[in-house]
């Protein structure tokens, strides 16, 4: 996990609603990108992702999505509308840009408790970074019936449970980095007085993935949707479909 994981010398919060400082380096590509050849996974693409904040909720976001020479620059206003206060159940992801279709840009707002279930990224790179608070992620190894770990459920049946492989705190301005090859993960807020904000990056975007059973490895295809899109609020229709964070 550490070597995934880096601190930044700058970068700060202003508040659940306003993100107003951020710098974001993903200094561990290379190795990513050498992963993803070795694995065969994506052959021919190359991310890499940073992130500066000009001034107060303004966000420019340079992202390289082609083999490394092109470089598109855009310039987002980052307002938070979702609550994290403890009205609402579960986290909040507020999508902030679509990156041409070329990534998703989005701000999850925890509040106190909150956390995801184990979840697999679609197949996608996932950069995240804390903005506020501090979040706990839980690393797990893809379900395999040879390795799996033994348990005894409540009747005393013997069952193969999800193999924890690392669990890291991830504090503020703290990055983080994942995908499907390196394996699935949850990712929760455990302080009972503090929300927690993060923003994410995901090369591709996706709207599906999949969620597993932690006592069973079983899992389940599922969607993943907007609390709120570019500062406006969705629908409530829309805001209670399923979520990578129903269990
Ligand atoms: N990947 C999760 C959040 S996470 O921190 O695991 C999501 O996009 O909802
Ligand atoms: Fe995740």
């Amino acid at each position: 996990m550490s070597n995934e994981k880096m601190r930044n010398a700058d970068g700060g919060t202003g508040g659940a609603r306003t993100v107003t400082s951020l710098n974001v380096q993903v200094r561990s590509v290379k190795r990513n990108e050498r992963k993803d050849k070795e694995s065969g996974q994506r052959p021919g693409e190359r991310h890499c992702f940073y992130g500066h904040c000009r001034k107060a909720t303004n966000v420019a976001v340079k992202f390289n999505a082609d083999k490394g020479r092109c470089w598109k620059e855009s310039h987002f206003e980052v307002t938070l509308i979702a609550d994290t206060g403890s009205l609402l159940k579960r986290y909040t992801r507020n999508l902030v840009d679509e990156g041409n279709g070329k990534f998703n840009l989005i701000i999850l707002c925890w509040g106190e408790g909150h956390g995801t279930a184990i979840h697999d990224h679609a197949d996608a790179h996932c950069f995240m970074k804390v903005l506020q608070g501090t979040l706990t992620e839980v690393r797990f190894s893809w379900p395999d019936a040879n390795k799996m770990p033994h348990n005894h459920d409540d009747n005393g049946n013997d069952q193969k449970v999800l193999e924890e492989m690392s669990r890291a705190e991830l504090e503020l301005n703290e990055v983080a980095y994942i995908n499907d090859s390196i394996g699935l993960h949850r990712v929760e807020n455990l302080s009972n007085i503090n929300p927690a904000v993060s923003l994410h990056l995901y090369c591709p975007p996706y709207s599906n993935c999949h969620v597993f059973n932690e006592l069973t490895g079983q899992s389940t295809l599922t969607k993943v949707t907007f609390w709120s899109k570019f500062g406006e609020k969705r629908d409530k229709e829309i805001q209670s479909s399923r979520d990578p964070e129903d269990n």
